[in-house]
C-alpha cells in the first residue's frame, strides 16, 4: 500500500489542489477515471460557451434590420464550428496533465475500501487527508443512444439537420439556443409551463417571451416513447391536455438535470454520510462526518457551478496547505444563463423573500437609463433589484438583457465589500456605459426605501 499526505478523488476543479499541494512539498495522489479538467472544460461550461460566440454572431446578422441594415446570412459552416470546438476540447486533458509536476496521477476509477484507503486499478492508496471531488453526471435518460452533454462533447459526431432538446433548465436552454441560432431545426420540449426553474418569476417571464421567439418550444410536453429509425429518432409526445403526437428528429439531447457521482464509490465501506439525494454531507468547513475526509465542488451538494467548485478548492488550499481557519463564506452566489437573452442573478428572488417573510422594496424596470442599452434597440431588457428597507442592503439583483453577466459584477463587488445600495448610487459611472442602468435602479430603490420607512413610521 502507498501512503500519501493527500489523496484526491476526481480531477476536475480539484486538480488545482493537487498541483498546489505538490508544490508545497506534500505527497499527493490524484485519481481520475476520465479526462482531467472534469466537466467544465471537457463537456460543460467552456465548450458550451464557445458555442455561444457563434450563436451570437449568427443572430447579429439575422437581426441587423433592427438597426435598419439589410443583411443576408448566406451560410453557416456548422461542421467547422463543431470541429473548432471539438479540437479545443481534445486538448484539455493533455494541457492539464502537463501541469501535474510532482503529483502521482492514477488514471482509473477510484473506490473507498475503508475510511482511510482508496483503491484504483487494484492498487491501494492510503491518505492522511482524502478529498472527494467526483462531481455530478447527467441524470440517466429513459432512452438509449440519445445525446447528453457527455456524449455531445467533444462534438465529434456529424452535424444533425434537426434536433430535439428535452429539458428547460440551464443546459437545455443554452444548447437549444445555439442549435437554433446556427440553423439546425430545433425544438425544445419542456414538461412544465416555464423555463429556468430557479429564476425570479418576472425575469423568467421576460426571458420566456423573448427566447421562444427564436427557439420553438413545446410546454407541458413529455416524451412517452422514442424509437430509432433511419432518419434519426421518432418521438411519441404527450401534450399538456393529454393529447399525443409524433415528432421526427435526427438527434435528441436530454438535459434533465444531474445526479451525484457517488455510485460505486465504495461509500458502503466507509462511515461517510450521504444526504437523501446521494450527495456527501459536509459542514461549513467542507468536512464530511469522517475525520480527514473532505468534499468539494458539485459533490458537496450545494451548488452545481464552476465558480463555486473553484471557490471550494481555493478554500481547501488555504485550510489544508496554509493553515487557515474558519468556515467557508460563500457570501452571495451569482449565476448566469448564457442564452439569447442572457440572464444574470445574485441573491434571493422575490418569491423567496415573500416565502421567508423578509421585508423588501423592489424595483423592476427597463434599462433605458443607459444610452448604451438604448442603442441596442431592444425593449425587453429588465432589472429587478430587491433591497432591505432596514439597512439598504441588496437582497437580490436579477438582470435579463445583453451582457447581463458582465453588468452584474458591479453588484457582486458592492455586495462583497459593503452591501449598501447607497454605495451603488454614490459611485461614479462612465457615461453612458451599460452599468448606468444600475445607477438609476439604485436611485429608485433608495426612494422606495424612504417611502417604505415613511409608511412604517
Ligand atoms: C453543459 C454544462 C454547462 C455548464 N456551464 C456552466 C457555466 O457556464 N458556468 C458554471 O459556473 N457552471 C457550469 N456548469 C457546471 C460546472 O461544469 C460544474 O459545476 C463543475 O464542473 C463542477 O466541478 P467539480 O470539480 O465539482 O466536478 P467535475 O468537473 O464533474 O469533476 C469531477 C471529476 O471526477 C471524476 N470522477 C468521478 N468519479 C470518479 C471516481 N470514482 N474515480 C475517479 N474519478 C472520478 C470525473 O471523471 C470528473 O473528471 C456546466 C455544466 C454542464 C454539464
Ligand atoms: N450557465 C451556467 O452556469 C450553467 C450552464 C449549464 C449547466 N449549469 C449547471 O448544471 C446543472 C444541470 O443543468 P440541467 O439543465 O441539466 O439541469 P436543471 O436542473 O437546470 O434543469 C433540468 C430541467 O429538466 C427538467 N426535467 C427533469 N426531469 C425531467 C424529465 N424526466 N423529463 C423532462 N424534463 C425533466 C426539470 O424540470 C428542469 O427544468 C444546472 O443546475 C447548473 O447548476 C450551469
Amino acid at each position: 500500500m502507498k501512503h500519501y499526505d493527500l489523496v484526491i478523488l476526481g480531477g476536475g476543479r480539484a486538480s488545482g489542489l493537487a498541483i498546489a499541494a505538490a508544490k508545497e512539498g506534500k505527497s499527493v495522489a490524484l485519481v481520475e477515471r476520465d479526462r482531467l479538467g472534469g466537466t467544465c472544460p471537457n463537456t460543460g461550461c467552456v465548450p458550451s460557451k464557445l458555442l455561444i460566440g457563434y450563436a451570437e454572431a449568427a443572430r447579429r446578422v439575422r437581426e441587423a434590420d433592427r438597426h435598419f441594415i439589410k443583411a443576408t446570412l448566406e451560410e453557416i459552416d456548422v461542421a467547422r464550428i463543431f470541429q473548432e470546438v471539438g479540437d479545443w476540447v481534445q486538448g484539455v486533458d493533455p494541457r492539464y496533465e502537463s501541469r501535474m509536476e510532482g503529483v502521482d496521477l492514477y488514471r482509473g476509477h477510484g473506490r473507498f475500501v475503508s475510511n482511510k484507503v482508496v483503491e484504483v486499478n487494484g492498487e491501494e492508496l492510503a491518505g492522511e487527508v482524502i478529498v472527494v471531488a467526483t462531481g455530478t453526471k447527467p441524470r440517466p435518460t429513459p432512452f438509449a443512444d440519445v445525446w447528453t452533454n457527455e456524449n455531445l462533447f467533444p462534438l465529434k459526431e456529424k452535424v444533425p439537420r434537426s434536433i430535439t432538446v428535452v429539458g428547460g433548465g440551464f443546459i437545455g436552454c443554452e444548447l437549444a439556443n445555439f442549435f437554433e441560432a446556427v440553423g439546425i431545426e430545433t425544438r425544445l420540449l419542456v414538461r412544465g409551463e416555464t423555463l429556468l426553474p430557479i429564476e425570479d418569476e418576472d425575469i423568467e417571464a421576460v426571458f420566456r417571451e423573448e427566447f421562444t421567439k427564436n427557439v420553438p418550444t413545446s410546454f407541458g410536453t413529455t416524451v412517452a416513447g422514442l424509437e430509432k429509425n433511419e432518419n434519426g429518432f421518432l418521438l411519441d409526445l404527450t401534450g399538456p391536455d393529454g393529447s399525443t403526437s409524433r415528432h421526427q428528429s435526427e438527434q435528441v439531447l436530454f438535459a434533465i438535470g444531474r445526479v451525484p457521482t457517488t455510485d460505486n464509490l465504495g461509500i458502503e465501506n466507509t462511515d461517510l454520510q450521504l444526504d437523501q439525494r446521494g450527495y456527501l454531507v459536509v459542514d461549513d468547513s467542507l468536512r464530511t462526518n469522517v475525520d480527514g475526509i473532505y468534499a468539494a465542488g458539485d459533490i458537496a451538494g450545494r451548488y452545481q457551478l464552476q465558480h463555486v467548485a473553484s471557490y471550494d478548492i481555493h478554500y481547501l488550499r488555504q485550510q489544508l496547505l496554509k493553515g487557515a481557519e474558519g468556515p467557508i463564506d460563500y457570501g452571495a452566489v451569482p449565476h448566469a444563463v448564457f442564452t439569447d437573452p442572457e440572464i444574470a442573478a445574485v441573491g434571493a428572488t422575490e418569491a423567496e423573500l415573500v416565502e421567508k417573510g423578509t421585508p423588501f422594496v423592489k424595483i423592476f424596470q427597463d434599462w433605458k437609463a443607459s444610452a448604451r442599452a438604448m442603442a441596442s434597440r431592444l425593449d425587453y431588457p429588465r432589472i429587478k433589484l430587491l433591497v432591505s428597507p432596514d439597512d439598504y442592503s441588496i437582497l437580490g439583483c436579477h438582470l435579463v438583457g445583453p451582457d447581463a453577466s458582465t453588468v452584474l459584477h458591479e453588484v457582486l463587488a458592492i455586495m462583497r465589500l459593503k452591501n449598501d445600495v447607497r454605495e451603488m448610487a454614490a459611485m461614479m459611472y462612465i457615461h453612458p456605459a451599460l452599468p448606468e442602468l444600475l445607477l438609476d435602479a439604485a436611485v429608485q430603490a433608495i426612494k422606495e426605501v424612504k417611502k417604505y420607512r415613511r409608511g412604517v413610521d
